[in-house]
């Protein structure tokens, strides 16, 4: 029997889609761990050019939902939420189902989606809402600076003596920092990443999506981040949508809520919003693009075998558009 996936991404942060409704019988827990970790690989080990990870669509039995969404990272571990696979989750649900304003069932969440005006041609768009947000220790399997039960903007001196961090689940867990230029380009997030995501260290034994966040200008910021389960990424959603309520929060007199913020990061740009409902309950829009590369066809016991000689491809064509797009935000207005 085959499998078909589609290569996606969202700013650059790529997964392989896969449809268990394709299936007479899902593929089981296991075969999906096995599926990600060796479809995922880099370095031409993998299918193609590898993923971050594999964005597992099923039906829901939540009412008013069209689906639902589970993400496993490269190294086989699921997460709780992935905002840019979210929106190319989005793009083939609602395509699939002629519907543009949604719901899909993440773990923690039924959450909103919906089309937008395209980011340019061939590059289509979605906003997608991130939540629930929390700042618990329990919620981000946090222990740190004597077991505080939050840490919003304090030094967390195990880590790194000069630096601030926040750290925010959204739902899947984040630290914050906020840096100049020189150290958001240097070695010390890899240095942070690779340590807090080792699974031995005491302060995440589970992991954490480790950024840091430099203000470019008024509602501008540039993301880059180290992704628990992945390593380096282009881009991570739910990690530019907490950066982003970190910056309306500590950025009062520049920022508001509701405003549109631009977030730059590796693999191009989207635009978040920070909202406030009741009770400070925090949620994030977070619009970006959900581009199909390519749709890849192979037998789905070579796909479990990490044996890909017998796949084929087909190129959608949306790549070299968005590549022109990402060449235009770097061009000098
Ligand atoms: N890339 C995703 C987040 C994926 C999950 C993350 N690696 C985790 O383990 O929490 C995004 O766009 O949000």
């Amino acid at each position: 029997m085959a499998v078909k996936m589609i290569k996606v991404h969202g700013s650059g942060n790529d997964f392989y889609l896969l449809d268990q409704t394709q299936f007479p019988e899902p593929l089981t827990d296991e075969e999906l761990k096995q599926l990600a970790m060796n479809v995922c690989k880099r370095d031409g080990a993998g299918l193609y050019d590898g993923a971050d990870g594999v964005l597992v669509v099923d039906k829901s039995k939540h009412p008013s939902v069209l689906g639902r969404m589970r993400v496993i990272n490269a190294d086989g571990t699921e997460a709780s939420m992935c905002g840019n696979g979210l929106r190319t989750v989005a793009r083939y649900l609602g395509t699939q189902n002629s519907r543009e304003d949604f719901r899909v069932q993440t773990m923690y969440a039924d959450l909103k989606v919906q089309a937008v005006a395209d980011f340019a041609h061939h590059v289509p768009a979605y906003s997608v809402e991130i939540s629930p947000v929390t700042f618990d220790a329990e919620s981000l399997g946090m222990h740190a600076n004597h077991n505080a039960t939050t840490i919003i903007n304090e030094k967390i001196p195990a880590i790194s003596a000069d630096l601030k961090f926040s750290a925010v689940a959204v739902p899947n867990p984040h630290l914050i920092a906020f840096v100049d230029h020189a150290t958001l380009v240097g070695p010390e997030l890899g240095r942070i990443g690779e340590w807090m995501n080792d699974g031995k260290n005491k302060i995440f034994p589970d992991g954490v999506n480790v950024s840091f966040v430099e203000v470019l200008g008024k509602n501008s910021i540039f993301v880059r981040t180290f992704e628990r389960g992945v390593g380096f990424t282009n881009a991570c959603g739910t990690a530019m949508s907490a950066s982003s309520l970190m910056y309306v929060l500590l950025h009062q007199e520049s920022t508001d809520f509701n405003q549109q913020i631009q977030v730059t990061n590796p693999g191009g740009m989207v635009y978040t919003v920070v909202h406030q409902g009741a009770d400070e309950d925090y949620w994030m829009e977070l619009i970006g693009n959900a581009t199909f590369v390519r749709i890849v066809t192979l037998p789905v016991e070579a796909a479990l075998a990490g044996d890909y000689s017998t796949a084929t491809a087909t190129e959608t064509g949306e790549q070299p558009a968005y590549e022109q797009f990402v060449a235009n935000l770097s061009q000098p207005n």
